[in-house]
């Protein structure tokens, strides 16, 4: 007999707008979220039985997220996860835990003849701030915030060599080198007890610096290969955020191939010469690690 193993349902992509009036100054603060709630518990029937009793409807979130986004800060994003995610456990006792997923867009504020502009904002790339959170009844809050598509690039302070070769080598070593990435780094918070303990977190002051530390080192780091660097990152991250456990990374290397011009009337354009590349879009490499406060065992 087969038998429903796990199990969860929700509203995914519910975009969100929220506007902060400052009535004395004039300044309006603005969030735009894409938010998921995912509900888990005694469900089982609602698949094995077709008994629609125990469905808190996906529609019934979404409006919930609307409520509570109206009633609550939805910024820093990891505080309304866990507003959200307590909503659910506390209000339904036959649903036993809450994912929340976040993602924050950007909205930069225009700057017009030297001054910020008090409700005019810019789409400043791609990048997006991402938080997942699971709220378990009785068991707290684990909260895991991220930095995705961040496109970097530095033209030199990059190298690759000494690596291990064989029959199927054919990559020359080099001592110079562009670098590129799109970087992905996440941050595991320590387990918290409930919304309170969440609410006296500084998550923006720590997004802010896993930010600068993420960019810091990618520009100051004479880079021996993505994974030394990456590595320096996360040792850093959990250095100044005592709260985080674990730090990730995920990085693509983009790559950018030196084009061979001497046909052309023996031009120069590679090794020291090179100044004209060609970007490759595909393949790449794909680069990952997780930096533990405690290492994990491997068994
Ligand atoms: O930083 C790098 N790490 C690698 O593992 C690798 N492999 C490769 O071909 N180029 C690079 N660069």
């Amino acid at each position: 007999m087969p038998q429903l193993s796990y199990a969860k349902y929700g509203k995914d992509n519910v975009r969100l707008y929220k506007v902060d009036k400052n009535e004395k100054t004039g300044v309006h603060t603005v969030i735009e979220q894409t938010v998921c709630t995912l509900l888990e518990g005694d469900i089982e029937t609602a698949y094995t039985e077709a008994d629609n009793g125990p469905v808190v409807a996906t529609d019934t979130q979404k409006q919930t997220i609307y409520i509570m986004a109206k009633q609550h800060a939805i910024d820093p994003p990891e505080q309304f996860a866990a507003t959200l995610g307590n909503h659910f456990v506390k209000t339904y006792p036959h649903i036993h835990a809450a994912h929340v997923k976040i993602i924050q867009h950007r909205w930069t504020r225009m700057t017009i003849d030297g001054k910020p502009h008090p409700h005019s904002f810019f789409r400043d790339g791609e990048e997006i701030r991402v938080v997942e959170s699971v709220t378990r009844e009785n068991q707290g809050v684990d909260i895991k915030s991220k930095i995705e598509k961040l496109l970097v690039l530095k033209s030199t302070g990059s190298a690759f060599y000494g690596f291990h070769r064989d029959e199927f080598t054919r990559l020359p070593e080099t001592w110079d080198r562009i670098l590129s990435t799109e970087v992905e780094a996440g941050w595991k918070w320590k387990t918290f007890k409930d919304v309170a303990e969440v609410k006296k977190v500084d998550f923006n002051g720590a997004w802010q610096r896993a930010r600068d530390i993420t960019l810091k080192i990618f520009a100051e780091d004479n880079s021996a290969s993505v994974q030394a660097t990456m590595y320096k990152m996360g040792e850093q991250i959990l250095a100044d955020v005592p709260l985080v456990e674990e730090v990730d990374y995920a990085l693509p290397n983009k790559h950018y191939f030196e084009i061979d011009l001497s046909w052309y009337k023996g031009l120069k354009n590679t090794g020291k010469d090179a100044t004209v590349f060609a970007p490759q879009s595909d393949p790449n490499g794909l680069i990952y690690c997780t930096v533990a406060r405690t290492p994990k065992s491997k068994l």
